[in-house]
Formats: C-alpha cells, sequence, structure tokens
C-alpha cells in the first residue's frame, strides 16, 4: 500500500470577500470576512477611496508568474478608466463595473506540468518562455485548487511520476486542468463556495488507453481518489479524468477523454439553472462573476423573445435566458463538438416551464453567418479573447441591406434535399434539436438587439467601432465585470439596438407659457 501524503492537506481559512460592489447572489464564505473599509459604490467611477493595499493581490509568485499583472487596487483593474471613457464617447455615460471576489475567485485553471518527479513544477509559463513557474501559493486560484495542486505534487513524487520534457517529447504528464464546481446542495449556500470539490484532468503523453505508460497513470487517478476523494477525511477532489495527447505542438488537449474515477457529471447553479460542464468544454474561469454577469444579460432580453446564441460553448448563456425569459426559442451555435454532451445534461434539468424551441449546432458560427440569427429578436455573441471573426461583423454590418437575401437563403435551408454545403449538412447531423410546445420559429426576422460579451478589450473596441460606423446598430448600454482580478483584463457586456439611437427628449423649461 502506499503511503498516504507526507503533507498534511487541510482546506485553509476562506480568504475575505472584499468588492467594489458585492452583488446579492454571491455567498459570504463562513466564518464573515474580517472588518475592512467599505468599498466605493459601483456606478462611481471617479477616484476610489479603498487603500490600495487593501485590495493588494500579495502574492509569493507575483515577481516570478505571469498569471497576474496588477498588484495593488485589484478592484479596480486600470483598464475601467479607459473603458468609461471609450463608452462615454459613444454616448454611453453610464458604464458600470462590478466587482466581486478578488482572491480565490480562479475555479478553472490549466497548468503545465514539467521538472523532474522529485520537485515537480506545476503552474504557468514565465512570460514569454516555456519556463515554468511553481505557483503553489497563487492567490487568484480557488483554494481546492492549490490543495490539488499539493496533492498532485506528492503523487507525482511518490509514484516517481515524469513530468514531460518538451524538447525531448519525452515524460508522462503533461499539463493538469483543476475546475470546481461549488454548487453541493448538501451544504447551506454560505459554505458552498468555500467548500468546492475540483475535477482533475490528467493530460497523458500518450495515445490512449492501450499506451504503456497507463498503468502510471491509473496510480496517479488513484493516489489522487484515495487521498482527496470521497471516502477521504479531505474530500475535496470531485473526479479524475485523463486526456490523451502526444502532439508537439501547443496545443494543450488531445481529443480523447476518459473517465477515471469519481462523479462524471460535474454541475454547477449559475444563472438560475444547473449547468453540465465536462472538462473538455469551455467554462468560465470566475463561475461567480459570470454568474452575476448572466443575471445582468437577462434584463436585456425580452420575455418570450427568440434568441441566437453564437460562439455557445456548452449553451450556459443561451439555456439561462431559455429558463430566466421563457424564450419561444433558443439557438446555440458552437465549433468545440465536445460541448454538445454538456448542453443535453443541462437541457434535462432545465424547470419544466421551459417550453420554447431549443437546439444546439456544431457549427462555425463564421460560415453563413446569416443562416444561424435569421428568426431571431436577439443575437448574443461571445467570442474568444480575438473577437469576432470578420464574417459576422461584416454581415451585423450590412444587415439591412441582407433582408431579402436572407429570405431566399433560408427558403434554400429549408429544402434538405437540394443542400448540398458540406458544412450546413454536417451542423445538421451533429445538432441537438429539442422541441417544447412552442413551435420552432421560422420567421425571416432579424436581430433587433445584439448583446456582445467579451473578454478581450482591444478587439471588442474594433468590433464595436466597426458595427457602429455602419450606423446599422448604436450602443445603448455597457457594463464591465471583475472576471480577472489581478490582471489587466475585465469582462465587457455591451449592448446595442438595431438603427439609430432615438434623438434626446428636450427638457421642458418648467415656465409656463403666457396664454394670449
Ligand atoms: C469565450 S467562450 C464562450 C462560451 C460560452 N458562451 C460560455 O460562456 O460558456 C468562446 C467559445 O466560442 C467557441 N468558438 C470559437 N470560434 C468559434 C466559431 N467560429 N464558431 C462557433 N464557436 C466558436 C469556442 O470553442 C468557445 O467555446
Amino acid at each position: 500500500m502506499l503511503p498516504s501524503p507526507c503533507l498534511p492537506l487541510h482546506r485553509p481559512p476562506s480568504f475575505p470577500l472584499i468588492t467594489c460592489r458585492v452583488s446579492p447572489s454571491v455567498p459570504r464564505p463562513s466564518p464573515p470576512p474580517p472588518p475592512l473599509p467599505s468599498p466605493p459604490p459601483l456606478a462611481n467611477l471617479s477616484a476610489t477611496t479603498v487603500p490600495a493595499l487593501t485590495c493588494a493581490l500579495q502574492c509569493i509568485h507575483f515577481q516570478s508568474c505571469s498569471g497576474c499583472t496588477q498588484e495593488f487596487n485589484l478592484h479596480r483593474p486600470v483598464i475601467v478608466d479607459e473603458a468609461a471613457e471609450f463608452f462615454k464617447s459613444l454616448g454611453v455615460s453610464d458604464f458600470t463595473f462590478d466587482s466581486s471576489r478578488l482572491w480565490g475567485w480562479r475555479c478553472r485553471a490549466k497548468l503545465a506540468v514539467r521538472g523532474p518527479s522529485n520537485n515537480p513544477l506545476i503552474g504557468l509559463y514565465e512570460e514569454g518562455t516555456h519556463n515554468v513557474v511553481d505557483i503553489p501559493h497563487c492567490k487568484a486560484h480557488h483554494p481546492s485548487i492549490n490543495l490539488a495542486v499539493e496533492l498532485l505534487r506528492q503523487g507525482i513524487t511518490e509514484l516517481n511520476v515524469e513530468p514531460y520534457d518538451e524538447d525531448q517529447g519525452t515524460g508522462d504528464l503533461r499539463y493538469v486542468q483543476m475546475a470546481v464546481t461549488t454548487y453541493n446542495t448538501s451544504l447551506p449556500a454560505s459554505e458552498r463556495y468555500i467548500n468546492g470539490k475540483v475535477q482533475v484532468a490528467l493530460v497523458w503523453n500518450s495515445r490512449n488507453e492501450n499506451s504503456p505508460n497507463f498503468d502510471k497513470l491509473n496510480a496517479l487517478a488513484d493516489y489522487l481518489w484515495r487521498n482527496g476523494g470521497r471516502r477521504s477525511d479531505v474530500n475535496f477532489i470531485h473526479s479524475v479524468w485523463a486526456n490523451f495527447q502526444t502532439s508537439t505542438n501547443n496545443i494543450i488537449f488531445g481529443n480523447r477523454w476518459r473517465h477515471l474515477l469519481g462523479d462524471r457529471d460535474f454541475w454547477e447553479h449559475l444563472g438560475g439553472i444547473d449547468i453540465a460542464l465536462a472538462p473538455s468544454s469551455f467554462g468560465q474561469a470566475n463561475t461567480r462573476a459570470f454568474d452575476t454577469l448572466l443575471r445582468k444579460v437577462q434584463k436585456y432580453v425580452p420575455l418570450g423573445a427568440s434568441v441566437a446564441d453564437l460562439y455557445a460553448g456548452a449553451g450556459v448563456i443561451g439555456l439561462s435566458l431559455a429558463a430566466a425569459r421563457k424564450c419561444r426559442s433558443v439557438k446555440c451555435v458552437e465549433v468545440n463538438k465536445e460541448s454538445k454532451l454538456s448542453f443535453e445534461k443541462t437541457v434535462e434539468r432545465l424547470p419544466n416551464s421551459v417550453d420554447g424551441s431549443i437546439s444546439w449546432h456544431h457549427a462555425d458560427a463564421s460560415v453563413e453567418p446569416l443562416s444561424w440569427i435569421m428568426g431571431s429578436e436577439v443575437v448574443v455573441v461571445d467570442p474568444p479573447r480575438k473577437g469576432l471573426d470578420s464574417s459576422l461583423v461584416d454581415m451585423l454590418q450590412t444587415l439591412s441591406s441582407l433582408e431579402h437575401k436572407a429570405k431566399s437563403s433560408s427558403e434554400s435551408n429549408s429544402k434538405v434535399k437540394d443542400e448540398k454545403r458540406p458544412w450546413i449538412l454536417r451542423a445538421r447531423e451533429a445538432s441537438v434539436e429539442i422541441r417544447g410546445k412552442a413551435a420552432l420559429n421560422d420567421s425571416q426576422s432579424l436581430p433587433q438587439t445584439l448583446i456582445y460579451i467579451s473578454c478581450g478589450w482591444e478587439s471588442f473596441k474594433k468590433d464595436c467601432k466597426l458595427l457602429l460606423s455602419s450606423k446599422e446598430w448604436h450602443l445603448e448600454k455597457a457594463h464591465g465585470f471583475n472576471f480577472f482580478p489581478g490582471t489587466q483584463s475585465i469582462e465587457i457586456l455591451a449592448i446595442f439596438k438595431r438603427g439609430r439611437r432615438a434623438p434626446l427628449k428636450k427638457k421642458k423649461s418648467g415656465k409656463k407659457k403666457k396664454r394670449s
């Protein structure tokens, strides 16, 4: 039998929750945070009164690790002022910025594993290099991720697992993805976050389960499960998965996944619904801040609307809208086929009141983008950091003139027999169509609202200017969210409406006209 881990693994005390503005949906950890100066109100974007040190990162890895770039004023990334100015110049002067947890916010981390087995390095690359910096005390990680990293480190050493050597292409363990679920209904809501459990995905340097080093992978998974799983004292490992990757490029995951131990299903409660997320599907790193954003998005979608959710991942945004806004139809479009299963599981748990037409399509949103948004009143886009594909921007810029073309294109799409385009046929094969009581929306109408969610500020600015320059859209509202405290990045939620902005009504002077 293998010895138990040499270091005792205890759950560390929770980080204090300090925020610029605590969203009401964010559960407070227990015990309550120490008394600290109250943060400035959200909408006030003028100079902050919170001492910089109160919201300082205070992380011993700050100098060496590339993960964080802002050490002080975590509640207010430097980019917020620029964003407020940018939106003001476009006629939106009530930009808001919402902050939540400043430490322990990262619920999803992909870490490289390098170095010797008796002293493994588990962390991020040093800026501009492929040298891995060990970050056992990372302040951004959810505390359970740091615990799981520590346990993994012990397992690697005790079992003599060889970390990957990039130069030689040798070694076994290349990366690890750690994702935390904070959804445990057996605990009081206030204790769920801090007691989050980790889904560990080990990226193994072999083709599949038949490779000679598979026994070692199983031994490492057993070690994690025995010392951190359900029957251990600490119980912070949710499950262990394997991903097989032998390529020499920089892509972290290979195509083959295998569930090894623990619960197969991983649930989170976001935007008012239960969400399933497989390790192969995209998941937001800051789940609490994402929940705040989802609830804000709901406010901009009319009840009963039809929605196209492009760059949808497992359909979290679309499905939360389907439930909260009783959407007539929701169409999700995503290029990663691995997200389909998570979407299907989430749909199974949707409340019975959701009876609109719901579908998920494995397709590239940049190919024939018009076909995806036709018939929807609201289109949601949540692209990767590089922003929208140019074909999508082009289409959104010329929407009115495309109206006629849209009609004929939709007519030809509906003739399944005549369809020759392979990408459309493939998308149909891989799509999931769940028809509720409500009929599918076959209308030819085009969206009046565009909801743009962005994690890439520079690309957002570019896309935003292009959309506005066409006069096809105007900007109605803009919000920022502190998704990545300690970095220069924020998440943007921008609401565009078709056509020109209505001119501001002139204020009445208040003086009564004299009767003649
Ligand atoms: C920032 S993530 C957002 C995912 C989802 N909205 C969520 O919040 O969970 C961007 C997603 O776009 C997908 N994607 C990237 N390029 C795409 C394309 N051309 N067409 C469709 N999906 C794409 C990625 O696979 C990824 O899942």
